[in-house]
């Protein structure tokens, strides 16, 4: 018979450990903490000990060593540089349980590299996310290794959609991911910025000037989900002939602005690919 008691019991979460706790590992943990992750089933580690002792006061979190951490954890998030992950890999492969789940958040490094680095056999995934992510409005994507089972990729989306969106994706699209919704966050801002400073050439006080345009991306990304009309038809609907937003269109094509957006990522892209091509390089047999 089913008691009130085992009604109402969260579900058990394996234990998770995640190594480097910069700015995307703290999204991660934070996220979880936030969706009712238990801070007993979380394990974390950062390189600076000050660091590790932030967060350990922020979220109630133990910060161990790698070593420690990667011990008995059924999986194990990466979320150092991806210059840092040849290191960490050769550092934790011979400490990592038969079948533990690595996820890595390292943009560039493919699952090739991860594999290669770690004992034969171990499953791996690899994420793309963001940092809206903070908010709960965080955009990723996943591609499996070649040992990750769909039960692998199903405990991936389960931990990221704690904090937003999960799109399953091959691994080759993950160069042009990191582009747009990895990266993207910071185009935008770029956006926001030029626009506050517009604002205030224009002769508006610098606070006024941030509300209007805050509250203009907020709003338009709402109209823009909300109403699943294409970008371009919401674009002409504020675009009355002979008016304001035509003369302010028409700079911004003089300027080249949306070939620039395109120029600026496909150097991501090509970024994304170069610190891939790096890490394979200096990859290691454990
Ligand atoms: N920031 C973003 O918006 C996004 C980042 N990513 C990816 O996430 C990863 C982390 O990026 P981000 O959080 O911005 O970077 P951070 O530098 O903020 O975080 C990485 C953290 O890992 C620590 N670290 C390095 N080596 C080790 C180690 N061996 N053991 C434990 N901790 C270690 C670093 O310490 P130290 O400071 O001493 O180096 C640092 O605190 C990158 O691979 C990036 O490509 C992906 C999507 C978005
Ligand atoms: O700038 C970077 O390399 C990382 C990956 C995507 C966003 N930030």
């Amino acid at each position: 018979m089913t008691t009130v008691e085992e009604d109402v019991r969260v579900p058990h979460r394996s234990r998770l450990a995640l190594l480097g706790a910069g700015v995307m590992g703290e999204t991660v943990l934070s996220g979880l903490v936030r969706a009712g992750w238990d801070p007993s089933d979380l394990v974390a580690t950062d390189r600076r000990p000050e660091r590790a002792a932030e967060l350990e006061a922020a979220y109630g979190i133990t910060m161990t060593s790698n070593l420690d951490a990667v011990a008995g954890a059924e999986t194990v998030v990466l979320v150092v540089k991806p210059q840092d992950m040849r290191g960490l890999l050769a550092e934790i492969a011979p400490a990592l349980a038969a079948g533990a789940l690595v996820v890595s958040l390292a943009a560039g490094v493919d699952t090739g590299t991860l594999e290669a680095g770690l004992p034969a056999g171990q499953p791996v995934v690899r994420v793309m996310a963001n940092t809206p992510a903070q908010v709960d409005e965080g955009m990723a994507a996943i591609a499996a290794g070649s040992a990750a089972t769909g039960e692998h990729l199903e405990r991936v989306r389960d931990i990221l959609s704690a904090t937003g969106r999960v799109a399953v994706v091959p691994e080759h699209y993950l160069d042009a991911v990191t582009a747009i919704s990895g990266s993207g966050p910071a185009y935008l801002f770029f956006v926001v910025e030029a626009m506050i400073e517009a604002g205030v050439h224009l002769g508006l006080p610098r606070d006024v000037s941030t509300e209007l345009v805050v509250q203009t991306m907020l709003g338009s990304a709402k109209l823009l989900r909300e109403s699943g009309e294409h970008p371009t038809v919401l674009r002409e609907r504020v675009t009355s002939p002979g008016g304001t937003t035509a003369a302010a269109l028409r700079e911004l094509e003089d300027h080249k602005v949306r070939a620039a957006f395109l120029s600026a990522m496909e150097a991501a892209r090509d970024r994304s690919r170069a610190l891939a091509a790096a890490a394979r390089e200096q990859q290691v047999t454990p």
